[in-house]
C-alpha cells in the first residue's frame, strides 16, 4: 500500500493485491479471492500462509520486510480466532517496506476478509504514518476521522460530553454474515459466543440507559409510572376542622366538675359537608347539627354522633329540630373531630423517589387529595414491535394460506404482553425480507417516528430472521446497515438460544436546541427474538422485561439504590420456588425455561408447577400453545434424566396465582 500524498491529511493511498497461488497461477479465472478483497480496498499479499508444504508465503514476504508490525498481526489473529479455532495455524506477515505496508492474508475469501476486516480501517493511518507525515498534522485532519470510523477516538471531551461511542473496534467484535456476500460465504457456525442468561442479562444492564424524567400532569395516564422526586403536599387534608359522623357539634369541656354535654340543647345551626362561606361561631349553651365531613363552627370542638341524641322538640311549623337532647355526658374535646391536616399535614412527604404510582389507586388518590397538579415521574419507555418475515401474512387476513405462509401470531402475543406491563407500544408490522432493505426502512422509520410510528421508540422489539439462515438478515441489518452494535446473538437457552440485542446509534433534536440543526446523539436498544413464538414470548418475559423496568425507573427507590444489583427482585419476573408436580425431563446443555401452570395450595400454602406439556411436541418451540395458560417459566438447570416428582424448583412468575379451586390467590 502506497501513499501518494503525505502533505494532505486526506489519505488517497493505492492498494495492490497479489495473489500467491498454484492454482490461481495456472488458472487467474479460478481465483476468487482478489474480486472479494477489492471493494475493501486492498490486500498485497494474498494465499500461502498456512502450515502446508507448498505455503511459503511468511518466508518469502519476511526478508522484504524492513520494520515489522506484529500489532497488526496480532489484531488479524484475534478477529479470526474468534471465528475458528484454525486461525492459530495463520502465520500472517506485517510490516513497512521503504514507504509501503505489506500485509499478507490468508487465501481462503471468507478467510481474506476477515483478517483485512480486522485492520482495514487502520490501514490509511498506517500508511500515512509509514510514509512519514507527521502525527500532529495527521491529527489535525484526517486521521481523526479515520480514527472515529474507527471506533478508536481517544479525544476526552467526546467521552465528557457523553456522546456514545464504541468503546472497540469492528475487528474486536464478531460480525455478522454479508448477505451479499451469497450462502456460499455465509457461516456454518455462528461467531458470536454463546452467553449464560446471566452473562446476557448483564449486558442487558449495561446498555440500558438511566431512566429519563418528566413532569406530568396528574391524571390517570400517570398510573404505572415511578416517581422521580419525591412529593410534598401543597395542601393540608382535612384543610379544615372536619366532622368524623352525622351529629351535633358542640363546646365539650374536660371540666373535672363532671360531663359537659349531657342535657337539652337548642339547635342553633345546621353544618353540611358542602358548606360555602364564613361559619356562625356557635354559641354557648347551643349545639349545630352537622354531617359527617363537614366543618365544625368556630367555638365547637367534638361532635356528639346523632345515636347518642332524641329529639327534645320541633320548631312550631313542625319541619325542624327545635332542641335536642343529648344523652351522653362523656363526650370530650376533639372527639370524632379530624384536625386540619391531620390526614396529611401541610408540606409533608406524601410519595417518594422510586415509589410506584399503582393502579390500586392510594398514590393517585393522595396526589389527588393534596391538590398536586403535576408530578416528576420517570418516562415509560415506548416499544414498537416488528415481526419480519416473507412467510408471514397478518393475523385476520381472510384469505387461505398458500404454500409456506403462516400467520403473523408473535406481534400480537407480544403487544399484548408489553401493554399488560403497561408499557405504551407501537405496532411496526411487518417488515419482509426481501426486498433486502425493508427491515432497515422499517427500522430506521420506528427511531425517526415515521410512517407507523407517530414518534420515535425508545426500544424495539423484533421477531424472526436471527439464526443461521440466508433470510436471517436481522444481524447483518443492525451491524452493516444501521452501524449498530451486536452485544450478544446467542444465549445458552431453550427456547431462545439466538436472541440478539444490540443498540443502534441514533440522532435526535436535542430538547430546548436552540438552532434546528442541533442534534443529540443517542442510542436506542433493539432486542432481536427468535421467530419461534414459544421463543419470542419467553424471551420477552426473560430479557426485555428487566430493560423495561430499568428503563421505567423500578430500582431507583433510594432503598433500592443503596443495595443497587441488577438481579434485585424488582426487575423482571418475581423468582418463587415451586414443587413440580411430576416429572420434568431437563435438557443436558441448555438452561430450560419449562412453560407451566403454577397454583397455590391453600392447605399448605405451596405453590405448584405442572407443565404445560411434556413430551413429543410439549415444549417446541415453535408451539405457541405451549405458553397458553402458563403463567411461569420453572428454571430447569442443564442436567442428565429428569426434574422429579415433588423437588422443589425456581421459577419465574409471568401472571397471577389462582387456588386449585380457581380462585385468585395472588
Ligand atoms: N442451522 C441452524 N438453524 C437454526 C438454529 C441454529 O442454531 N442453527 N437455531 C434454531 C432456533 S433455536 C431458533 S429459535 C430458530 C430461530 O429462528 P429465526 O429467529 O431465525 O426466525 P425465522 O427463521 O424467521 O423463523 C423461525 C420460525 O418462526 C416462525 N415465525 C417467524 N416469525 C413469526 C411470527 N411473527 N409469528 C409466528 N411465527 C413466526 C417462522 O415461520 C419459522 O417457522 O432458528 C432455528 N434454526
Ligand atoms: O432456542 Mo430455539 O428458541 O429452541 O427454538
Ligand atoms: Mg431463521
Amino acid at each position: 500500500m502506497d501513499t501518494t500524498d503525505t502533505t494532505d491529511t486526506t489519505p488517497r493511498l493505492k492498494a495492490a493485491i497479489l495473489i500467491v497461488s498454484d492454482t490461481a497461477s495456472q488458472d487467474p479465472a479460478s481465483d476468487k479471492t482478489a474480486n472479494a478483497l477489492a471493494p475493501l480496498l486492498a490486500a498485497e499479499g494474498n494465499g500461502g500462509t498456512g502450515f502446508a508444504v507448498r505455503d511459503n508465503t511468511p518466508e518469502a514476504v519476511s526478508p522484504l520486510i524492513h520494520r515489522h508490525a506484529p500489532g497488526l498481526i496480532h489484531g488479524m489473529i484475534a478477529a479470526s480466532l474468534k471465528v475458528t479455532p484454525f486461525a492459530m495455524m495463520s502465520r500472517p506477515v506485517a510490516g513497512v517496506r521503504d514507504k509501503s505496508l505489506i500485509i499478507t492474508l490468508p487465501g481462503s475469501p471468507k478467510g481474506a476478509m476477515e483478517n483485512l476486516d480486522a485492520v482495514v480501517k487502520l490501514l490509511p493511518h498506517a500508511c500515512l504514518q509509514a510514509a512519514g507525515a507527521s502525527s500532529r498534522s495527521m491529527h489535525a485532519g484526517g486521521v481523526k476521522k479515520l480514527e472515529a470510523e474507527a471506533g478508536i477516538s481517544s479525544a476526552p471531551e467526546q467521552r465528557e460530553q457523553g456522546i456514545p461511542k464504541a468503546h472497540t473496534t469492528a475487528a474486536d467484535r464478531p460480525q455478522s454474515n454479508d448477505p451479499s456476500a451469497g450462502p456460499n460465504q455465509r457461516y456454518r457456525s455462528s461467531p458470536y459466543p454463546m452467553l449464560s442468561v446471566g452473562e446476557a442479562l448483564s449486558q442487558i444492564s449495561e446498555h440500558t440507559p438511566e431512566p429519563t424524567v418528566i413532569e406530568v400532569p396528574v391524571n390517570l395516564s400517570v398510573v404505572g409510572s415511578i416517581v422521580a422526586e419525591d412529593v410534598y403536599a401543597a395542601e393540608a387534608v382535612p384543610a379544615y376542622r372536619a366532622s368524623i359522623v352525622d351529629g351535633y357539634a358542640v363546646t365539650a369541656t374536660d371540666s373535672p366538675a363532671g360531663p359537659s354535654t349531657k342535657g337539652v340543647f337548642p339547635v342553633a345551626s345546621i353544618t353540611h359537608a358542602n358548606v360555602g362561606g364564613a361559619l356562625e361561631p356557635l354559641q354557648p349553651g347551643t349545639i349545630a347539627r352537622i354531617t359527617t365531613g363537614a366543618p365544625l363552627p368556630p367555638n365547637a370542638n367534638a361532635v356528639v354522633m346523632v345515636e347518642d341524641t332524641v329529639l327534645a322538640s320541633s320548631t312550631p311549623d313542625g319541619t325542624e329540630e327545635a332542641t335536642v337532647e343529648i344523652l351522653t355526658g362523656d363526650i370530650r374535646p376533639g372527639e370524632n373531630v379530624r384536625e386540619p391536616g391531620s390526614d396529611v399535614a401541610l408540606g409533608s412527604k406524601i410519595l417518594s423517589r422510586g415509589d410506584v404510582i399503582s393502579p390500586v389507586g392510594g398514590e393517585v388518590g393522595l396526589l389527588a387529595a393534596t391538590g398536586t397538579r403535576t408530578v416528576k415521574v420517570f418516562k415509560k419507555p415506548r416499544v414498537g414491535v416488528l415481526s419480519t418475515g416473507d412467510e408471514l401474512v397478518e393475523h385476520d387476513d381472510p384469505r387461505t394460506l398458500t404454500g409456506g405462509q403462516i400467520r403473523d401470531s408473535n406481534r400480537p402475543s407480544l403487544l399484548s404482553c408489553l401493554q399488560s406491563w403497561g408499557f405504551p407500544t407501537v405496532d411496526l408490522g411487518i417488515a419482509r425480507d426481501t426486498p433486502v432493505g425493508e427491515i432497515e426502512h422499517a427500522l430506521r422509520d420506528s427511531l425517526r417516528g415515521v410512517g407507523r410510528a407517530s414518534s420515535s421508540v425508545d426500544v424495539i422489539v423484533t421477531t424472526g430472521g436471527v439464526s443461521m439462515g440466508e433470510l436471517d438478515l436481522l444481524k447483518p441489518t443492525i451491524e452493516r446497515s444501521l452501524g449498530g452494535t451486536i452485544h450478544f446473538g446467542r444465549v445458552s437457552m431453550k427456547p431462545g438460544k439466538p436472541t440478539t440485542f444490540a443498540t443502534i446509534p441514533f440522532k435526535e433534536a436535542a430538547t430546548g436546541a436552540t438552532e434546528s440543526t442541533q442534534q443529540e446523539r443517542k442510542s436506542k436498544l433493539i432486542f432481536s427474538l427468535p421467530g419461534n413464538p414459544a421463543s419470542a414470548l419467553v424471551t420477552l418475559n426473560l430479557f426485555v422485561l428487566p430493560s423495561l423496568h430499568k428503563l421505567s425507573g423500578l430500582g431507583e427507590s433510594s432503598q433500592a439504590l443503596a443495595t443497587k444489583t441488577w438481579m434485585a427482585p424488582q426487575l423482571g419476573l418475581p423468582r418463587v420456588a415451586v414443587v413440580l408436580t411430576h416429572h420434568f425431563p431437563l435438557d443436558p446443555k441448555r438452561t430450560e425455561y419449562h412453560r407451566a401452570v403454577v397454583t397455590g395450595s391453600r392447605s399448605d400454602g405451596r405453590l405448584y408447577a405442572t407443565s404445560t406439556g411434556v413430551g413429543g411436541t410439549g415444549q417446541r418451540s415453535s408451539r405457541v400453545g405451549s405458553m397458553a395458560s402458563a403463567n411461569a417459566l420453572v428454571i430447569l438447570r442443564p442436567g442428565r434424566g429428569v426434574g422429579i416428582k415433588g423437588e422443589i424448583m425456581e421459577a419465574l412468575m409471568m401472571g397471577p396465582v389462582y387456588g386449585s379451586d380457581t380462585r385468585l390467590i395472588c
